[in-house]
């Protein structure tokens, strides 16, 4: 098979691998769309992401979709020809998190495209089959890769207690920003305010059913949360930017005894919050890692028309072009790209 192969920063190439062969409780899907993520981008610029260094030549993607087409021997579950997602992180299911139900907590997950393991920019995955999600007919392979961020946007609304009729300021109007709009609006939120630098991104936004978008390079952010919720303040928080600044307004902006979420990953580890405020207001603050049991959901709310994912693809290019399609996805106007195959 065909694979991309992230050789050196800013250099991949195709190279011939041998076929997967699926284990006893595995499947063999044959990659149908993949979506360029940020943290693809990162590891294709600089060849690592913190502690995580990519040392020898590693296939990115994380965000895949596929068709079966061969399963192992206790697959009940699954058939050649079915469409699936793939989620990307599997657990070892034996540890005290695994056990507790934090799957997305082991300490051994294997998650695709973080080095040592590697990715979907391939021609074919074997892969776990209960981590192989069947999609249904109204749902495409592009939405099925799409359920990986959609299923950021799913956990981040989970841990902040995104309910009926709250005002939710995501900050960061990225792919996940973006998703963690989709997720609050079908999560019952009747308003949610989007916060970015980029007025592109911003414009996006509120074609996409922002109420009220903030420019913070421009525009003060705890003067229009207080104009636009009558001096109360946003009943959820969820910062989706990494932005360091903007971590920092998530307590000036968030109502009394209401919920900040933490997505974003900050360059710096140390951001300066102020405890006193958390304490005083009775804060919530939460990390939101990844996700846990979020597919048959994301699937769900595709399937019903609840959220759009596929609206927020910019383009779509094929394995041979994945260098272009990098470049092309690191342009701050682009939100997600994605490499597709063909049938
Ligand atoms: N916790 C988790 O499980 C995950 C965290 N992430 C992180 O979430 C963040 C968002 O991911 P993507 O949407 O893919 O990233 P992205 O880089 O595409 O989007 C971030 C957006 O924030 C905007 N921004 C920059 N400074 C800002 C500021 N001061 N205020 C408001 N917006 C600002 C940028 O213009 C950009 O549109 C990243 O930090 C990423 O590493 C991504 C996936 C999973
Ligand atoms: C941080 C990321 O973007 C990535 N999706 C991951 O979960 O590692």
């Amino acid at each position: 098979m065909k694979a991309a192969v992230l050789v050196e920063p800013t250099e991949f190439e195709i190279r011939e691998r041998s076929d997967p062969s699926p284990g006893p409780d595995d499947v063999l899907v044959a990659i149908r769309d993949v979506g360029i993520c940020g943290s693809d981008v990162h590891y294709y610029e600089h060849g690592r992401i913190g502690d995580y260094v990519v040392e020898d030549p590693l296939v990115l993607g994380h965000e895949s979709a596929g068709e079966v087409v061969e399963v192992g021997e206790n697959v009940d579950a699954l058939a050649p020809g079915d469409r699936v997602a793939l989620e990307p992180g599997v657990p070892c299911r034996r540890c005290a998190h695994c056990k507790r139900g934090d799957y997305h907590l082991c300490e051994d997950v294997e998650f695709m495209a973080t080095p040592p393991h590697d990715g979907a920019f391939a021609e074919y995955v074997s892969w776990p089959a209960d981590f192989a999600y069947k999609l249904p007919e109204s749902v495409s392979t592009t939405e099925g890769a799409l359920c990986e961020p959609l299923s950021v946007g799913i956990h981040s609304c989970r841990r902040g207690g995104v309910g009926t009729g709250d005002t939710v300021l995501v900050t960061g109007a990225g792919p996940i920003g973006l998703m963690i709009m989709e997720t609050a609006f079908a999560a019952g939120a009747t308003d949610v305010i989007v916060t970015d630098v980029v007025s592109e991104k911003l414009d996006f936004a509120s074609e996409r059913g922002a109420d009220l978008t903030v420019n913070v390079a421009e525009t003060d952010l705890e003067a229009a949360v207080e104009e636009y919720t009558d001096g109360v303040g946003a009943d959820v928080v969820i910062e989706a930017s990494g932005a360091e600044p903007s971590i920092r307004s998530t307590i000036d902006v968030v109502r009394r005894g209401g919920t900040v979420v933490l997505v974003g990953l900050a360059d710096e580890a140390n951001v300066p919050f102020d405890v006193l405020d958390v304490i005083d207001n009775e804060l919530d603050v939460h990390g939101s890692f990844r996700y846990k049991n979020t597919y048959d959901a994301a699937i769900g709310l595709l399937e019903d028309d609840a959220v759009d994912v596929a609206g927020i693809v910019d383009f779509e290019s094929s394995l041979d072009d994945i260098d272009d399609s990098f470049q092309r996805a690191m342009r701050p106007d682009v939100v997600k790209g994605m490499i597709t195959f063909d049938d």
